[in-house]
């Protein structure tokens, strides 16, 4: 049976449901997957730092209710996130990073993959600012190293779209795509058409574990200006930066913008879309559009992401799922982690042959 020794980087909702994952799963996934999940180190700025050689116990973990700085009470941990000595030292074959995006400069996490990158350890994240605004340098650093960086889940969390278009469609030719690419502002949207106003429905959604730790991101569309770039960047071969992405939000949207569209037989939703342009370059946006009921994106309700990828040879292909959500997004991470372990055994295979 493969082991896989982790380091968990963030304790927060995503890396806190794989915990849970681990704890209730492990049987089935030993069984069908091929390989046991076991967590030598987590870091959280909160908790603190721990590392365990042997393995800490995932039910234990999720189920202490540890206060601010309680690893310190752990054996082996520290009141204080080392972060750079826990994914240096730790003795893990993959760095998890599920901390905060920071949609600025990426940082801390993008320290986070090159520290991890650079000690010949696999990194697989849902944080999308890396992967927006680093994905070369840490692909390119991944490979001289000779380990994987996967991210499936920085675009609609655990619904497959990266990985799918560049496994299942490749030769397909995708030309652009436009989607509904974040779930906390659809999720928003779709309460204020049920009555409800702004701030609770936003509320809500943090409750749901939906929103970034601050929801203008969400709200403000610079949550979805990452995704395209990561989508525009990784299906249409663009090099676009956050800045090139024009951005626009739902928070000017008034509940009377919402009846008012409602009354008129369409929907507000916030679409992220790029296309390549007959000179061969990309342009991305992110904009409200009041969409007519008929349009394949105009039914996607709740924190349901949908992208439609327009390819030359099959024309729109619709890919629809969860855009958020803790488990949801775990997921993301155990696909990248199977993604991993299929391809070195794919390399076991042909070097015993
Ligand atoms: N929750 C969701 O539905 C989705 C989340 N993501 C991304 O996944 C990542 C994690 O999301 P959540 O778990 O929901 O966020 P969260 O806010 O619940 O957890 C983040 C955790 O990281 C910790 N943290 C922040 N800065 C840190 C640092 N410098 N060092 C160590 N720990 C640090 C915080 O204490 C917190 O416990 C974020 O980047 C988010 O954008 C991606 C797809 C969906
Ligand atoms: N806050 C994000 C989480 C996933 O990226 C969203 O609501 O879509």
């Amino acid at each position: 049976m493969k082991i896989y020794n982790i380091a968990l980087i963030g304790f927060g909702g995503v890396n806190r449901a794989l915990a849970e994952l681990i704890a209730r799963k492990s049987p089935l996934w030993e069984r069908d997957l091929g390989f046991r999940l076991n967590i030598v180190a987590v870091s959280d700025l909160h908790l603190g730092s721990v590392i365990s050689p042997n393995g800490l116990d995932a039910k234990t973990l999720v189920e202490a209710n540890f206060a601010k700085g309680g690893f310190g009470r752990l054996s082996g941990g520290s009141g204080e996130a080392d972060n750079e000595a826990i994914i240096k030292t730790a003795p893990a074959d993959i760095v998890v990073e599920a901390t905060y995006t920071n949609p600025a400069d990426g940082e801390p996490a993008v320290s986070h993959c090159r520290w991890a990158l650079n000690s010949s350890k696999h990194v697989v994240t849902t944080n999308k600012g890396p992967v927006a605004i680093a994905a070369r340098e840490l692909k390119a650093l991944a490979k001289a190293n000779n380990v994987h960086f996967e991210y499936e889940g920085s675009v609609m969390s655990g619904t497959p779209v990266i990985r799918m278009a560049e496994k299942t469609l490749a030769g397909a030719e995708v030309k652009g795509f436009e989607g509904i690419l974040n779930g906390t502002s659809n999720f928003v949207l779709c309460r204020m058409e049920e009555g409800l106003d702004f701030a609770s429905a936003v509320a809500e959604a943090q409750a749901l574990g939906y929103a970034e730790a601050d929801p203008t991101a969400d709200v403000e569309g610079f949550d979805v200006r990452l995704k395209v770039v990561i989508l525009a960047n990784e299906l249409l071969g663009a090099n676009l930066k956050p800045e090139d992405v024009s951005c626009n939000g739902i928070s000017k949207l008034s509940p009377s913008d919402i009846q008012a569209a409602a009354k008129a037989g369409s929907r507000w939703k916030l679409v992220g879309s790029a296309v390549r342009n007959a000179d061969g370059t990309i342009t991305g946006s992110v904009a409200p559009k009041q969409l007519a009921l008929e349009h394949p994106l105009a039914g996607v309700n709740g924190a349901t992401n949908a992208v439609s990828l327009n390819t030359e040879l099959l024309g729109p292909v619709t890919v629809s799922g969860p855009g958020a959500g803790r488990v949801e997004t775990a997921y993301a991470l155990l696909s990248d982690i199977v993604a991993i372990h299929n391809a070195q055994s794919a390399n076991f295979a042909k070097e015993a042959a």
